[in-house]
């Protein structure tokens, strides 16, 4: 049986009793129970119990997104609406799918234990070799990154962005309380619900810090990535905080960070020029003054999630008693707006984020 091909059947099948049927009368039609009970599959092994699946209150519709090697498709389980990512192991490449299992597993052990308002909500998961799939609520705003990039550069509100980057601080102050580096902390990897809340979500390539390893054969995202990660040394929590630092200029610019570049050609600015995305002229003191110090080339300079929680805090409580707070900024680094918006309009692009 060929990766895929029996799930595409799947999934065109109920999309088009989807088109024709009420969802109640879809759903008393098909399931994808009957598929998977019918594969042979089964679950076995410590701990699956707690997080499988009922296979037969799970309803798939329609795919409405991909990532390097999943699918994920829309979905009710249990009256719920969810997103269930899908993942095929190759069967051309040993390697490879030895990886995506482990990747699952992983993914799964820590989402499995999380819960947060500001962290994606696992609901369950269903290991089926050569296909895996995990559901997790359905956030209707998508990614961070599709909303920024319905905004015009340098649109957002600076009391949203400082909305924004609590969330996003708040959900990685408790990851990192529980031991947990993300270690892909970027706007694509952060969701938004129907009350733009941020959720961290994509736990693949997380770990535990006493298990992190080097960072060997890495695959995170180059434009994000803390140079201690790309020279593949040992790293800690604080790559995460060198993310946030890229992701909050990413709400202050609403621009992919070295858009310009290859992946390959950021990664060596940022680890041999020191090269980091210009901060707009209009940036609050108070927000460059925090990117600076998260983005900063040594680790024990960048503050902890503890620390830029409060900030923020104190930030929001400055906003509310001060409307013109965020106002205050300093001319940065020879880079002035007028030069920028011109050329970013003309040659905005969103190159793939590739690593
Ligand atoms: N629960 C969800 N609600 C809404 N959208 C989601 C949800 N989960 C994933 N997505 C969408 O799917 C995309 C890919 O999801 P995710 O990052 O978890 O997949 P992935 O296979 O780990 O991707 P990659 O390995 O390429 O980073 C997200 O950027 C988002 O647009």
């Amino acid at each position: 049986m060929k990766n895929f091909q029996w799930l595409k059947q799947i999934a065109s099948t109920q999309t088009k009793l989807e088109r024709r049927l009420s969802l109640g009368e879809y759903r008393r039609a098909i399931s994808w129970s009957k598929y998977l009970i019918s594969s042979g599959a089964e679950i076995k092994g410590g701990g699956e119990e707690e997080w499988s699946a009922d296979m037969s209150q799970l309803f798939i519709g329609n795919k409405f997104a991909s990532g390097r090697h999943s699918r994920i498709y829309r979905g009710v389980y249990k009256r719920r609406d969810v997103a269930i990512k899908l993942i095929s192991q190759p069967q051309e490449d040993g390697d490879l799918a030895a990886f995506l299992e482990k990747q699952f597993t992983s993914e799964v052990a820590l989402l499995f234990r999380l819960r947060h308002p500001n962290i994606i909500s696992f609901i369950a998961a269903c290991k089926k070799p050569p296909v895996f799939c995990i559901i997790t609520e359905y956030y209707p705003g998508g990614s961070l990154r599709k909303y920024l990039h319905q905004q015009g550069p340098y649109s957002l509100p600076h009391d949203l962005v400082l909305r924004l980057s609590l969330d996003i601080a708040h959900g990685m102050q408790y990851l990192h309380a529980r031991g947990i580096l993300h270690r892909d902390l970027k706007s694509e990897n952060l969701l938004l619900d129907e009350d733009m809340c941020v959720k961290v979500a994509d736990f693949g390539i997380s770990c535990l810090e006493t298990q992190c390893g080097s960072a060997k054969g890495f695959t995170g995202t180059y434009r994000w990535m803390a140079p201690e990660m790309i020279k593949e040394k040992h790293h800690t929590k604080k790559v995460d905080v060198y993310s946030f630092g890229i992701v909050m200029w990413e709400l202050l610019t609403a621009l992919v960070p070295f858009d310009d570049m290859t992946p390959e050609q950021a990664a060596f600015a940022v680890c041999q020029k020191n090269a980091r995305p210009p901060l707009p002229s209009t940036c609050p003191t108070a927000f460059s003054r925090l990117i600076r110090l998260c983005w900063s080339g040594n680790p024990d300079k960048r503050p902890h999630f503890d620390e830029i929680v409060s900030t923020l805090e104190s930030y929001t409580e400055s906003l509310a008693r001060d409307p013109e707070f965020l106002t205050s900024h300093e001319p940065s680094e020879g880079y002035t707006l007028a030069r920028c918006i011109p050329k970013c309009i003309a040659t905005r692009r969103y190159p793939s984020l590739g690593t």
